[in-house]
């Protein structure tokens, strides 16, 4: 079935990989500060995130929540990421409780866990044949502010979750490239997210049932230190790409 879908961030990257295959498959409002460069499906509310009323117009009658808005740079500075990843997530959920919204999915990232890839861990856990693998219990460990914020928003949404019953999923998105792996980069090549595996995991997110989840958001790679298991298990993603296709 169809569901109303707000996307923030929109006119990003990640948006672009939802999008190009989810045109039709939702009924989409998308918001992002940043205009829109070509056609895009539904409504664009040109906004920016901390806007609380904006946010909140923007959310009536919308189901789920797909939020990606936010400062993506891992060398991001503090107060950069207090307002747009931090601030502006609280907003979204403080909005989404009060629109009486379902679901909402956090674009959150491989670095609220990066500083478990210690100097003795790198780079054989990188490779296929190292077992070490993270898969969502372990708690945050960020390796930059940027990662902090990442834990911050997942925090903000087990709040959400517990205090008022909203759906929460935090997907821990590698490194989405399109067309191919990150080319001499085995950190990359391991959490490589495809297009085509980037919309499938989200509209999952869209689709599935669940109470409070944390995902990886990586394709089937045969070198990975991510489980994708509880994606598979809870939402039902099913990867159809891997980088070690492509080496
Ligand atoms: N691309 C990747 O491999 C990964 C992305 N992520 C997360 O996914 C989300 C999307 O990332 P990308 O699409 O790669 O980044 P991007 O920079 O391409 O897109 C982010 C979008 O958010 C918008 N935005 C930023 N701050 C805003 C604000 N205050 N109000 C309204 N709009 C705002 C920007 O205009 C931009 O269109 C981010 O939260 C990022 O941290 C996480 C891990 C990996
Ligand atoms: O969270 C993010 O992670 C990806 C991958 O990290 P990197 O350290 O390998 O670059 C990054 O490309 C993306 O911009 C960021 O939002």
């Amino acid at each position: 079935m169809a569901q109303s879908v707000l996307l923030t961030g929109a006119a990003g990257r990640v948006g672009d990989a939802i999008l190009g295959r989810l045109a039709d498959e939702h009924e989409w409002r998308l918001l992002d500060r940043d205009p829109p460069t070509d056609e895009q499906p539904g409504e664009f509310v040109v906004a920016d995130i901390t806007d609380d009323e904006a946010v909140r117009e923007a959310m009536d009658g919308v189901d789920v929540v797909i939020h990606l808005a936010g400062d993506p740079r891992p060398e991001a500075p503090w107060d950069s990421v207090l307002t747009n990843n931090i601030d502006g997530t609280q907003t979204v959920f403080e909005a989404a409780v009060d629109a009486g919204v379902e679901k909402v999915v956090f674009a959150s990232s491989n670095h609220a866990v990066g500083a478990f890839e210690t100097d003795e861990r790198t780079p054989e856990m990188y490779r296929t044949d190292d077992d070490y693998l993270l898969d969502g219990t372990e708690l945050p460990r960020p390796g930059n502010l940027y990662g902090v914020s990442k834990a911050a928003g997942e925090t903000l949404g087990r709040y959400y979750h517990d205090e008022y019953g909203l759906s929460v999923v935090n997907v821990r998105i590698g490194n989405l490239t399109e067309g191919h792996p990150p080319i001499d980069y085995e950190r990359g090549q391991a959490m490589w997210l495809s297009y085509r595996d980037c919309a499938h995991l989200f509209d999952r997110c869209i689709r599935a049932d669940y109470g409070y989840e944390i995902v990886y958001g990586i394709s089937d790679n045969d070198r990975k230190y991510y489980s994708i298991d509880r994606a598979r298990d809870v939402l039902g993603y099913e990867p159809r790409d891997n980088s070690a296709d492509h080496d």
